[in-house]
């Protein structure tokens, strides 16, 4: 497929959906979007129609017919939304996605995970792996991921090229684990796990001087995997650089029985980040599953963010994350897929996921099936707010809540145009021609057409992404 370049304006005209508030998504009808040919939306038009758009918003923005690329939604059917924001991804573990058995998170990664990180120092192989997942993640509206990689920068700095040249946008980390590893796959000491971090930084400012699309993040793997002398030292670089960083937290009991005897003098899992320097605005917290009340008050002081992984925490039996919980405290929350603990590149699933492990929290037998019933419906999530946390919370938790995850004047067109399938009124017994599984039959209100793509959607669906105005997928 030959990509787009954003040389020429763009309008989109018809449907726009996005998330007004956490609980509103907005719903704009007949509505242009202007693109400039840098990717960034500079007008929006509401009761506008193509022609309305050559006399009026063409001249005010001094645009003329012959440079304007003008792509409509069709009716009822397609409509445009923002790209997803996928918090925690693990793209080395993208082959592994489905495979998982009963393991839980200190097994998995010691059985499945870190053999195949280590396995990816070759070059070649991790060229295949990356080049799919980024493929995948893109054809599944992703237009933001928050990568891990592997402890090699070689490959490592492959991953950044090719999301450069595939358009998605990215952070980097190189991952730090010093400390508990296999003997296959361990960073020697404190000192070259940095200086290994540095590199990559340097590829990735040759790269994008200034991060504008792949940007580097400082990625101590976890609590168990790094010594003091690592944290200590990311957050020395943080400082020099103001660069983002991640790491997993409370996300499984007998990890973090593991922390507390690692770190003995510590008050609580999130004290031990605190502690040395790395629990700030800047941190994605992934998982977040069994924080104190204590630590989700101290994550909230510290403005840290956290990525909700659903999928991964059904699949690898960790726990059901309090997300109403986290987000009253006013801590900001985005979805994540964690592949491979997670078994699906689709953040549509985690939303969709997200919705249904929240009502599990206050089924009978559930962890908050003791509250009130007002507090309990309370407690789930809606379909309107797991759509905000898979874009605009997600922005916000990558520190991109001014650039994307809605359509707003000055933001970014990083955008997908989901088309759902309309039955046709009379349907001939030897015609069977669908594409995906949301049918739509005319009649349903446009929060039910959005309730359907939730809950059956897949990338079927996504018929074109956009990233700063580029089309990055296209299906065929
Ligand atoms: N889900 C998940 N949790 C982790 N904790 C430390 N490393 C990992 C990982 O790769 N995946
Ligand atoms: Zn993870």
């Amino acid at each position: 497929m030959t990509l787009s370049k954003p040389d020429k304006n763009q309008v989109f005209l018809g449907t726009f959906i996005h998330s007004k508030s956490l609980g509103e998504l907005e719903y704009l009808h007949n509505t242009a979007v202007c693109v400039d040919a840098s990717g960034k939306i500079v007008a929006i038009e509401t009761n506008c129609n193509q022609q309305k758009a050559v006399e009026t918003l063409y001249a005010r923005l001094g645009w003329s017919l012959d440079n304007v690329s003008v792509t409509l939604t069709r009716d009822g059917r397609q409509f445009f939304f923002p790209g997803f924001v996928d918090t925690h991804v693990h793209a080395p573990q993208y082959p592994n996605i489905g495979i998982f058995g009963k393991s839980t998170l200190l097994d998995w990664l010691n059985t499945y995970t870190f053999p195949m990180e280590a396995s990816l120092s070759s070059i070649p192989k991790a060229r295949r792996v990356y080049t799919q997942c980024i493929r995948q993640t893109l054809a599944h509206g992703t237009t933001t991921a928050a990568y891990y990689a592997t402890i090699d920068v070689d490959a490592t700095n492959l991953l950044a090229d090719l999301c450069y040249s595939m358009g998605q946008r990215a952070f980097i980390g190189r991952v730090c684990m010093d400390h508990l590893g296999p003997d296959y796959y361990i960073d020697e000491s404190a000192d070259q796990a940095l200086a290994a971090t540095r590199a990559t930084i340097e590829h990735i400012r040759r790269l994008d001087s200034n991060f504008e699309l792949v940007s580097p993040i400082l990625t101590p793997r976890f609590a168990p995997a790094c010594s003091v002398e690592t944290m200590r030292g990311l957050s020395e670089l943080q400082k020099q650089t103001q660069l983002p960083m991640q790491t997993h937290i409370s996300e499984n009991m007998d990890e973090i029985e593991l922390v507390k005897k690692i770190f003995p003098n510590s008050k609580s899992y999130a004290d031990v980040y605190d502690t040395y320097g790395i629990l700030n605005e800047k941190m994605i917290l992934a998982h977040a599953i069994h924080l104190t009340e204590e630590e989700a008050d101290l994550i909230a002081e510290r403005n840290s963010k956290v990525a909700h992984c659903p999928v991964s925490n059904s699949a690898l039996s960790s726990g059901v994350a309090r997300v109403r919980w986290l987000l009253d405290k006013g801590i900001q929350v985005g979805l994540g897929t964690d592949m491979s603990g997670g078994y699906s590149p689709s953040i549509l699933e985690a939303a969709r996921h997200a919705k249904l492990v929240s009502n599990h929290l206050v089924m009978p037998g559930g962890q908050l099936d003791n509250l009130w019933q007002e507090e309990r419906d309370k407690a789930k999530l809606s379909v309107d707010e797991v759509l905000y946390l898979a874009t605009r919370g997600g922005a916000q938790v990558v520190g991109l809540a001014d650039k994307i995850g809605a359509f707003e004047v000055g933001m970014q067109w990083d955008a997908q145009l989901i088309d759902l399938n309309a039955v046709p009124a009379e349907i001939a017994e030897d015609d069977f021609t669908t594409h995906g599984n949301v049918d739509i039959f005319g009649w349903e209100k446009w929060d039910e057409r959005i309730a359907k793509w939730v809950f059956n959607g897949d990338s079927r669906n996504t018929k074109k992404v956009w990233v700063r105005g580029r089309l990055v997928h296209q299906q065929t």
